[in-house]
């Protein structure tokens, strides 16, 4: 149908910017989205064009559906089968930052025997598990593709549908986890060489790590946030080096290998009070551990961790203070408080990645929240809560005597 019949009354165009209002805030907050453009939704008390295919289908072949990337589809979508879709993106993985279409299957015989007595919820389970073709937003110059022909063989050849579909499932998470670059990975391989710069670039960042000049690019609604490298270039810790527990006496082969800094900077004009949503994401830290570091054996000792939260939201006030222009003169920041939940356990000798949010400023007392996770985002170790406070460092002294 012609793009202007379908936009009579800007109706697309409005969709699109709710769209683009999700894909923002989802971006500046550090959450995923997952959007969907059902076809024309049917099914319901005013649309139940079902009910001629109720008398003419057996089982629920009608509740097969088509999924692909971006709008390329045009058809009817069942409600059933996109309310049921909606709950699949809130537990899949691998519908985080994607935007698809799905509407009715429209089935050749063989295909339709395929759905055949399958409810909706597992034809929308495994559709969105087998994306035909799924855009991943983030990445946008990648696709990736699992054919659909594969799932088709797959339950060709077994006359017991729901085994031949899980055990595809199998393959295509394999396939999806060893093949589709995380949110942590770098999109612009132009960029990965800037590490070595101190420059712009974190290597195991969202994805949407894009350098400065590149930034000018946000026109496009796309990019909208980079990271920059904040040690040593900011601040100058040379006074630490000796004496600072990370980057003094913890540092080195088997020890701290790695902790970079760098802070977020959102150039999102568009949506300016979205990009002001709490929690805020501040800081991430890349950070890399050793092997002699542990409690048990092999499993990084908890205080290293609790000490890797602590000074990474020490960096997040400092970025903070640069973007809020905290007036600390005569001040000095410390921490009050530091709650650390361990969730998986650290592994000695590996990479992650540390994310500091702002949650909220008091006075002056400041809260922050931390995550410790998997490069790729799938595992979080350890999370963590603080507050700050702004003391006066004339004070700080006369308690040291
Ligand atoms: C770019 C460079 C990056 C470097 C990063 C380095 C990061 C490293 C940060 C650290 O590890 S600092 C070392 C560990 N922390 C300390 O040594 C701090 C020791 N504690 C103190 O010196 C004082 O207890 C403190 C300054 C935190 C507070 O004393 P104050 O006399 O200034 O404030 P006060 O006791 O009146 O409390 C102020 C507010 O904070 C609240 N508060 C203080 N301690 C709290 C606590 N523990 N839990 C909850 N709330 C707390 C307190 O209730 C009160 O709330 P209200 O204003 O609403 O009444």
């Amino acid at each position: 149908m012609p793009f202007l019949i379908l936009n009579l009354f800007g109706v697309l165009d409005a969709k699109r910017s709710g769209e683009d209002a999700v894909k923002s805030y989802a971006m500046n907050s550090g959450c995923s989205y997952s959007i969907i453009r059902p076809g024309r939704l049917v099914g319901g008390p005013y649309t139940n064009l079902d009910l001629a295919t109720l008398f003419q289908v057996e089982g629920g072949a009608s509740n097969g559906v088509t999924v692909q990337s971006g709008d390329a589809l045009l058809g009817d979508c069942k409600r059933d089968v996109c309310a049921e879709a909606v709950l699949q993106c809130l537990e899949n993985r691998e519908c985080e930052d994607v935007v698809f279409s799905m509407h009715r299957f429209r089935a050749s015989s063989a295909t339709a025997s395929m759905t055949a007595g399958v409810s909706a919820a597992a034809a929308a389970a495994i559709f969105l598990s087998y994306p035909a073709r799924m855009e991943r937003d983030h990445h946008h110059d990648v696709q990736y593709s699992i054919s659909r022909e594969t799932i088709q063989q797959h339950t060709t050849s077994n006359n017991n549908i729901m085994t031949a579909w899980s055990s595809s499932l199998l393959d295509s998470n394999y396939w999806l986890r060893s093949n589709i670059p995380t949110k942590c990975e770098a999109v612009n391989n132009k960029k990965m060489d800037t590490v070595n710069n101190n420059k712009t670039f974190a290597s195991n960042t969202p994805a949407t790590v894009y350098g400065e000049e590149e930034e000018s690019n946000s026109a496009n609604g796309r990019i909208n946030y980079y990271y920059k490298r904040m040690n040593p270039n900011d601040v100058d810790r040379t006074s630490l080096m000796e004496s600072h527990a990370i980057f003094g006496p913890l540092w080195g082969e088997g020890l701290i290998e790695r902790y970079h800094v760098y802070k977020r900077i959102n150039t999102n004009n568009e949506h300016p009070q979205i990009v002001l949503q709490s929690p805020r994401e501040l800081t991430v830290v890349d950070l890399k551990v050793g092997k002699k570091l542990n409690g048990h054996d092999g499993i990084i000792h908890g205080g290293i961790i609790s000490l890797l939260f602590d000074e990474a939201m020490g960096w997040a006030y400092e970025c903070l203070q640069q973007q809020d222009q905290i007036d600390s003169s005569g001040m000095i920041i410390v921490t009050a408080n530091l709650t650390v939940n361990f969730r998986a356990p650290f592994l000695a000798g590996s990479e992650a990645v540390i994310r500091v949010y702002h949650n909220e400023t008091k006075g002056r007392k400041i809260y922050f929240s931390a995550r410790l996770e998997s490069k790729d985002g799938r595992v979080v170790f350890a999370e963590a809560s603080s507050l700050f406070v702004l003391a006066r460092k004339d004070k700080l002294r006369m308690k040291e005597r």
